[in-house]
Order: C-alpha cells, then sequence, then structure tokens
C-alpha cells in the first residue's frame, strides 16, 4: 500500500531500497527515523486522527520504540522534589497588601518563572468544565478530530496534532492536542471546534484581567508603564490549547512534553489533578536546588503562571523562561489547558532601555518575533528540544555575551 511513497522516498535520497536509505541516512537518524516511522501503520493512524490516544485505545502493552525517549530525557519520578511555594492570592493585589503581592509576583519570576495563582477572577467552574471539555474532544472519535489536522484544517487558527514538530523530533511525545489561535470573537465563534469553543473563549476572556495585572506587576518593576498604548507589544496575540497525555504502558520511557520553554509572554496555564509537571530550577536562580527539577503540584482551583521567553528578553534576562516538561502516566489520562500570551509576528524585541541602562549591557539583540518564531518552530527542537533562549541564535545575542552566561537551560509548541 504505501510502496509507491517508499519507492519515490529512496528516489529522492538515491537509496536502492528502504533498508539502505536508512543505512545511508544513519548519521542523519531522526530523518531516517521518520521516514521509517512514515511508513509504518501505527504512525498513519496516529497521522490521519486516531492519536496517541489511537495508539492506546488499540490496546498495546509496551510503548512502541518511536516513543521511547533517549535516557536523558527520561523522567524518574521518585527523585522529583515538590515546589512548596504557596500560591500568590491576585485578590490582595487591589488592597492595602499591594505592594507585598508585587514583590511576590517579581520575585517568582526572577527565580524559578514559575508560579500558581489563587482569586484570580477565572471562575472556579469554568476551569473544571474545560477539563471536562477537553476530555470530551478528545474522546470523539478519530475522524471528528480529524478535520482539525493542520495539512486539512478547514480554519487557519485551528491545529488539531500530535507531538510537537513529529518530523524533527528524534522521539516522540506522548501527547495529543488541539490548538485555537485567537483573531476576534466571531472568528472563534465561527472557526473553532464547536465542542470547545464556548470554554475556551469564556476562558480567554476571564483570564485577560488577571494577565493585565500580572503584566503591570512584572513591567513596572522594570520601570515600565503598561496602558492602552502599549499592551499590544506584550499580549497582542493569544492561543488557547488542549493537550491531552493518554495514560501510558511505560511512562518510564516516554514524556508527554519534552524539555522546552514557552516562547511568548506569559503561559496561563490550567492543569487537572494529575500532576506531573516538572520544572528545572534556573542555573543563575538563587534558589537552593539549582539545576534541580521540582513538581508544581496540582492545587484545587489554582492557575499555573509561567514566563516565557520574550518576557525574559524584555527584562534583559531578569526573569526567567525556564525549561519544563511533562510525565506520563500509567493510570489516568492527564489534560492541561495553556493560553499563550504573545506578541504580534510583526513586533520588535529588545531588552528594555531603562533596564539596559542599569545593567550596563543589553544581554539580547533587538529581532523580530516572527523570526523567533520561525526558528522555534524550524530549528529549535533537534532531538534533545534544548532550550530554546539558551541556545538563542548568536545573532540574536550581544557580541560579549553566549548562551551559557544566562543558565537559560531550556523552549513548546504548543506555541
Ligand atoms: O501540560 C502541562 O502541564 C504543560 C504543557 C506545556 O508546557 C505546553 O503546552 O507548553
Ligand atoms: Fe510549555
Amino acid at each position: 500500500m504505501f510502496e509507491k511513497e517508499i519507492e519515490a522516498t529512496c528516489l529522492e535520497f538515491k537509496a536502492p531500497s528502504l533498508q539502505a536509505l536508512c543505512k545511508y541516512k544513519r548519521n542523519t537518524l531522526p530523518t531516517a527515523y521518520f521516514y521509517i516511522l512514515q511508513f509504518t501503520p501505527q504512525w498513519l493512524q496516529v497521522r490521519d486522527g486516531y492519536g496517541v490516544k489511537g495508539i492506546v485505545d488499540s490496546g498495546i502493552s509496551t510503548v512502541p520504540r518511536a516513543y521511547i525517549q533517549p535516557p536523558a530525557e527520561q523522567i524518574n519520578k521518585n527523585n522529583a522534589t515538590i515546589c512548596e511555594i504557596p500560591p500568590i492570592d491576585l485578590s490582595k493585589l487591589d488592597g492595602p497588601e499591594h505592594d507585598r503581592v508585587v514583590n511576590q509576583i517579581v520575585r517568582a519570576a526572577e527565580t524559578l518563572g514559575f508560579f500558581q495563582v489563587v482569586n484570580h477572577g477565572v471562575p472556579i467552574e469554568l476551569l473544571d468544565s474545560l477539563k471536562q471539555t477537553a476530555h470530551n474532544f478528545f474522546g470523539l472519535p478519530a475522524e471528528r478530530k480529524a478535520v482539525y489536522r493542520k495539512e486539512v484544517s478547514p480554519s487557519p487558527l485551528v491545529k488539531y496534532g500530535t507531538s510537537f514538530v513529529p518530523e524533527k523530533e528524534r522521539a516522540l511525545e506522548w501527547k495529543d492536542y488541539i490548538s485555537m489561535a485567537y483573531t476576534n470573537d466571531d472568528e472563534a465563534l465561527q472557526q473553532w471546534p464547536v465542542e470547545c469553543r464556548d470554554d475556551a473563549l469564556q476562558y480567554l476572556k476571564t483570564s485577560h484581567q488577571m494577565v493585565t495585572k500580572l503584566l503591570e506587576a512584572l513591567l513596572g518593576n522594570l520601570g515600565v508603564e503598561l496602558d492602552n498604548s502599549n499592551i499590544d507589544a506584550f499580549i497582542g496575540k493569544k492561543m488557547v490549547n488542549m493537550n491531552f497525555y493518554p495514560t501510558c504502558p511505560n511512562p518510564e520511557l516516554t514524556v508527554g512534553v519534552g524539555r522546552h520553554s514557552d516562547m511568548g509572554t506569559l503561559t496561563i496555564l490550567l492543569q487537572d489533578g494529575i500532576g506531573g509537571l516538572y520544572v528545572k530550577v534556573p542555573e543563575d536562580s538563587d534558589m537552593k536546588n539549582k539545576g534541580e527539577w521540582v513538581e508544581i503540584p496540582p492545587i484545587p482551583g489554582a492557575i499555573v503562571i509561567n514566563v516565557g521567553d520574550m518576557l525574559q528578553i524584555w527584562s534583559n534576562g531578569k526573569y526567567k523562561s525556564a525549561e519544563h516538561r511533562v510525565r506520563t502516566t500509567s493510570t489516568k489520562s492527564r489534560v492541561s489547558i495553556p493560553i499563550f500570551v504573545t506578541p504580534k509576528a510583526t513586533q520588535k524585541i529588545a531588552p528594555f532601555p531603562q533596564v539596559v541602562e542599569k545593567d550596563g549591557v543589553a544581554r539580547y539583540k533587538e529581532f523580530v518575533f516572527a523570526d523567533y518564531m520561525n526558528s522555534f518552530f524550524g530549528n529549535a527542537h533537534d532531538g534533545e528540544r534544548k532550550s530554546h533562549v539558551a541556545k538563542l541564535p548568536r545573532h540574536l545575542l550581544s557580541p560579549n555575551q553566549h548562551a551559557t552566561s544566562f543558565s537559560l537551560s531550556s523552549t513548546s509548541p504548543s506555541l
């Protein structure tokens, strides 16, 4: 059935057979691997809308080879420390404790780059409904989800997929996702999948005030006032994703999401009660367990916030866009629902002048956000999915800087 495709690929690489192609390409294993993968029925199923969930539903007892991570990327849940930083009560921002709460937010952004918030203004019932909606969507028959595969999606705003950039990854992620980019309400209502759109749109809208307050605190601390004239520079684009991590027969061999940092401004992340989100304490943080992976525990009613690469760059490296990853479990499927808040593609990005002046050095050069996104989706994932900022192309770093001096050990798609 796939002979024609195999033949065409072999021809393209001037190889007499698939075996020869793989041998000939063995020095560039991810590519060769992808070709083999592409021609296996399982991969075709995943590609055709069944997703990783389809593999699990087919009743496997061990994970397919393509999903086995290199040992260095496998997650040993037994030696993870739980992050015990209490959640920040955002309702207190409006009272006499305003300055103290701002300090908590700033301190969290400067150390781990991840924190949790409560009394955030997003209704708890909506959070519960979102998790259920995500389960319902991924529980749909494959053909209902497959219409949104990026190759065929009726809308450029909606993409259903699996893994991050499957063609580029050495080992695939144990995850299916749907992503919904926001342009305006009308387009969202018309184009987002009917099963998710109401909750996703509500989530986006009810979290807007929280996003503004967080940014006011974080930017204010850097001497930048957020107002109507500049807000778009920071939150010009938003995208809601729903991630689904099916149960996995070998959680110790796989990852739900491999190590990465988020490329935007801030990520608003709703996780369910299963757990498994790990963050690497930045090496240049003054926390005691630098370089270690700590778990962000699920807290009922709380939302996880994390700093993205752009906020790190605007702050000249003060705020940390930390590397994070997600483990899989054998007992229950997990869902998470991030909102990726990013600048518009055309936005020019550079460290704020007032911060540079204070620091005496600009740690990053100016660039356009679209170029950053392209390198994020195009080259960042070399099979190991190391940090993007850590690997910020040299031309984006100031001449006297090099990536390791920030120890930003690490960059999802998910945007
Ligand atoms: O599922 C999670 O908890 C995190 C997902 C994530 O990091 C992402 O989608 O960028
Ligand atoms: Fe992420």
